[in-house]
């Protein structure tokens, strides 16, 4: 587990000082992947490099697995590290070793036995896909190849937390894809939390549990990923989803109708077809779709769908309960002309 409390980052700059994290605070439970969003100069990478004290907090506390980092010292600080992994957008592998040597090092560093280390070197590019690969150089490899191999290198000492710094924000689409599988695979094969910054909605919404939005140095919003996206209590969560998620209706299509507009959100599992045959069989209403999708966030469903209702006012009134009460969010877009 990782406890962040009113931590605060202040760079001292020649002209100024410069908050990149302001009081922010954060659970982060065992086992999770947490992803953190934002623009650019949010406060994600601050927050994200002070989890491992790369960077050391002006104040507040970090507490990984209950240690106290922010207590440590030296050695004691060098130890604790060994067991938080971290992976770079830009992978940072050294050029002049080959992807085996690549990884030894981080096993050197942390002054494994040196008969230990074949063997682990050789069951870590298995767990990353890469075992064809282990005598060339960084240059002969993919970005994805690169980042498998940064993976490799974070894991080597059996971390029980992977930092990732918006780790697949130099790669295509694909290729992101399945860089997004091998975290997920390892957050569940090894139990290992991971925390990734990232500005892409798709990424969290593909493999995190919960997230937390940042602006101006503060976490502005925090939850469940699926409660973020189908609730979202900011205006900039609102416009982070937008880009995975429409909530809103092209106002060409608007323009053509004449009855009431409702917006529906289906969450979960509920019967969104049946919902609304069982409500135009029921009322005297006419129903129209306009426009519907449906995202699946974390595994569970969510559908919008938008609708024009035509009939007699207090009928139209009576269905919108009618399908409030099943789905609990109806929203009036516009009243009938
Ligand atoms: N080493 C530094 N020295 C001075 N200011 C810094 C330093 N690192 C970050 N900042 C400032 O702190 C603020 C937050 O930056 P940070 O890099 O944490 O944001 P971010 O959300 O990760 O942005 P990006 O996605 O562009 O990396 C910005 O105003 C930035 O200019």
């Amino acid at each position: 587990m990782i406890t962040i409390r009113h931590l605060t980052k202040v760079y001292q700059t020649k002209s100024g000082p410069v908050k990149g994290v302001e009081d922010a605070s954060l659970t982060i439970k065992k086992g999770e992947i947490y992803g953190i969003v934002g623009y650019s100069g949010a406060g994600k990478s601050s927050l994200l490099r002070c989890i491992n004290l790369l960077e050391r907090p002006t104040s507040g506390e970090i507490t990984v697995n209950g240690i106290n980092l922010t207590s440590l010292k030296s050695e004691k600080l060098r130890q604790a590290r060994l067991k938080i992994g971290m992976i770079f957008q830009h992978f940072y592998l050294i050029s002049q070793k080959t992807v085996y040597e690549n990884i030894t090092f981080a096993l050197e560093a942390a002054n494994t036995p040196f008969k230990h280390i074949p063997s682990r070197v050789e069951e870590l590019l298995d767990m990353v896909g890469l075992s064809d690969k282990r005598d060339v150089y960084p240059s002969q490899l993919s970005g994805g190849q690169k980042q498998r191999v940064g993976i490799a290198r974070a894991l080597a000492n059996n971390p029980s937390v992977l930092l990732c710094d918006e780790a697949t924000s130099a790669l295509d689409p694909t290729t992101t894809r399945s860089i997004l599988s091998l975290l997920k695979k390892i957050n569940e094969e090894l139990n290992i939390t991971i925390v990734l910054i990232t500005h892409e909605m798709n990424v969290v919404k593909d493999i995190c549990d919960r997230m937390a939005i940042m602006q101006d140095g503060k976490i502005i919003e925090e939850g469940s990923v699926y409660d973020v996206f189908s609730d979202p209590q900011t205006d900039l969560a609102k416009e982070f989803i937008s880009s995975v998620v429409s909530y809103d209706v092209p106002e060409s299509i608007l323009q053509k109708c004449t009855g009431t507009i409702v917006k529906v959100m289906f969450k979960g599992d509920v019967a969104s077809e049946g919902i609304i045959s069982e409500t135009l069989k029921t009322f005297n209403v006419k129903g129209n779709f306009l426009h519907g999708s449906i995202e699946y966030i974390g595994g569970s469903p969510l559908g919008i769908f938008v609708m024009e209702l035509s009939g007699e006012k207090e009928e139209i009134n009576e269905a919108i309960q009618f399908i409030e009460h099943r789905t609990s969010h109806v929203e009036v877009v516009r009243n009938g002309l």
